[in-house]
């Protein structure tokens, strides 16, 4: 029986990244929730069909058509027995030593186009949609689009967590256990420009996804826990697949865009053991109301008791 009023609206379902993918190299259909669950359930099939190496499970689980070279290589390093500061120094772009900011490759330009149209698709869905944050009003949560888990998690773990412990230690770098994922957008009649602000976040990863645009950069200014005389605060310019890594206390904001469309993705990284001492935004002992997900990236039991001289 037909009814009339509002038409229909499909939808899909968000395990369309993550359940029976079909990995054609090997004839398989595979669930898929992150790189140690694979291994563990297809592990033995795999490897009789071929996939042994770790290289080979880098392709399978998409890594090399998704991470720049760069960023594979300094994680890979950051991972190594004897790594340090000095010898991840020479795999980094070094923006600024004495603010600490960095730059990466971190996506390459056919991930970044990919993601770039996933984001498009959502954003002209009706699905419902939060913004990113309290300063953005466009933009996408990743956790929104089931990017979450199979894509900013293993990030976060596998190849941000072993960089920040060599670049930030003192700020939680290797012990980061939690995230909040967006992308923000820029575009004429749309938000244009970001405020200078600190993000709720120990450590911040900022990557340019395109599109084509100009104006834009970043700017960052000191620390906000500590401030300085007014100087003149960094202009740093994005390009597309780069990532710039700061720490969250770092004063910053971008300039107005000029033309065209900016989509950059930014991973706030959170580590419990340093945010449960003190809250980032109000300087205060947090005072702790539940929430889902990662919430706000605060525990109310100590994972281990961090000595804070152990952060360093
Ligand atoms: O506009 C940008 O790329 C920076 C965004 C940002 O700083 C933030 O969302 O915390
Ligand atoms: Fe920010």
């Amino acid at each position: 029986m037909a009814t009339a009023g509002a038409p229909r609206r499909f939808c899909r379902c968000a395990c369309f990244c993550s359940e029976n993918l079909y990995v054609a190299r090997y004839g398989l259909h595979v669930r898929f929730r992150g790189e140690q669950q694979l291994r563990r359930d297809y592990g033995p099939i795999l490897r009789s069909r071929g996939c042994v190496s770790p290289k080979d499970f880098q392709q399978l689980v998409g890594e090399d058509e998704a991470l720049a070279p760069e960023f594979l290589a300094a994680a890979e390093y950051s991972r190594s027995p004897g790594a340090d500061f000095e010898g991840l120094l020479q795999r980094l772009e070094t923006v600024s030593g004495e603010k600490r900011i960095y730059r990466v490759p971190v996506f390459t330009a056919a991930f970044c186009q990919a993601l770039l149209e996933e984001l498009e698709h959502f954003e002209q869905s009706d699905m419902p949609k939060g913004r990113p944050n309290t300063m953005n009003n466009y933009g996408v949560l990743l956790h929104e689009l089931g990017l979450d888990e199979p894509l900013v998690t293993p990030l976060r773990e596998r190849f941000l967590q072993p960089l920040m412990a060599l670049l930030y230690p003192d700020c939680g770098g290797g012990w980061l256990d939690s995230h909040r994922a967006f992308v923000v957008k820029y575009a004429p009649g749309q938000d244009r420009e970001l405020g200078c602000h600190y993000d709720n976040a120990e450590l911040t990863l900022n990557v340019a996804l395109g599109k084509a645009f100009t104006g834009g950069a970043l700017y960052f200014g000191g620390l906000f826990q500590a401030p300085s005389a007014l100087t003149r605060p960094l202009e740093v310019e994005h390009m597309v697949g780069q990532g710039i890594l700061h720490r969250g206390g770092q004063l910053h904001g971008a300039r107005p865009l000029g033309t065209g469309e900016r989509w950059n993705l930014v991973v706030w990284l959170r580590a419990s053991a340093v945010r449960n001492r003190l809250c980032p935004m109000c300087c205060r002992k947090p005072d702790l109301v539940d929430d889902e997900g990662f919430g706000d990236g605060f525990t109310r039991e100590e994972p281990t008791t961090v000595d804070v001289c152990a952060l360093t």
